[in-house]
């Protein structure tokens, strides 16, 4: 059966979309997929073997050799947070092949959320605009990039890992330049979205403005 209980959530780094992704999926019994870790662990797959993140077949053919079996194991590791792996990432979601190949899994998932969930709920940078453009409620998380960059710099250094503010805010601003000036499928609101800026928000009231929205889809009745 084909499921129609979708939440696409887009928006850029550190904007707090995976937080309040496993929240509502949590919330809802739905399924989620954090779409960014595929593009991550295609780009620590060319990291890992020697290959240069700009690489476009060595990409290519990483990302068609992902599937659930060999995905799975990588969504745990802890490489996959790393500031070089995020990069890696945004360099290899440019090739058009790579999306293409990422396509169908993300599609499937939504379509057929596992474990027998009515729903899933999917974050990433293009759910709402190409992975599920029917997508009955989508929402487009932000924040202003020194918002983000400090909650990005913080979650790094919890990690023990060793970051400076003008490095991370630096990288931030080019990851968000690359993917929002890409030929195919750039970060962008969807034209239906609904936009929820955090910039003041902490995740409590970034939850409470996202399931209000959500109330309030007629497609989504009595799950909130
Ligand atoms: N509304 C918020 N206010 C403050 N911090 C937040 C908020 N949402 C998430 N965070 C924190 O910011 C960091 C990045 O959040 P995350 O959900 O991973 O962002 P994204 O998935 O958009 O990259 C995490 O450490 C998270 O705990
Ligand atoms: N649906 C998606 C998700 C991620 N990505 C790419 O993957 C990179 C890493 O995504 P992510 O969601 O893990 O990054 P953060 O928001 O957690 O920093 C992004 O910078 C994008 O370039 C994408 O192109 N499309």
């Amino acid at each position: 059966m084909t499921s129609s209980f979708i939440v696409a959530i887009d928006g850029p780094a550190a904007s707090g979309k995976g937080t309040l992704a496993r929240r509502l999926a949590a919330t809802l019994g739905f399924a989620h997929l954090d779409t960014g870790a595929l593009y991550r662990a295609v780009g620590l797959t060319l990291l890992r073997t020697g290959h240069a993140p700009d690489d476009a077949v060595a990409a290519t053919a990483a990302a068609q050799g992902l599937d659930a079996a060999t995905v799975l194991p990588l969504m745990n590791d802890p490489a996959l947070r790393q500031d070089a792996v995020a990069v890696a990432a945004s360099k290899v979601s440019v090739v058009p092949e790579v999306r293409a190949a990422l396509l169908d899994f993300q599609r499937n998932f939504a379509n057929h959320p596992p474990g027998g969930a009515k729903g899933a709920v999917l974050d990433g940078r293009d759910v709402g605009t190409v992975v599920c453009p029917d997508a009955p409620a989508k929402l487009y998380v932000t924040a202003d990039v020194e918002v983000r960059a400090r909650r990005r710099l913080s979650e790094l250094r919890n990690t023990g890992a060793e970051a400076i503010y003008e490095a991370v805010l630096e990288d931030m601003k080019v990851r968000d330049a690359r993917d929002s000036q890409r030929a195919v499928a750039p970060l962008k609101p969807a034209v239906d979205a609904f936009l929820l800026d955090t910039s003041m928000m902490d995740a409590e009231q970034a939850f409470v403005a996202a399931t209000d929205f959500i109330r309030s889809r007629p497609a989504f009745p009595g799950f909130l």
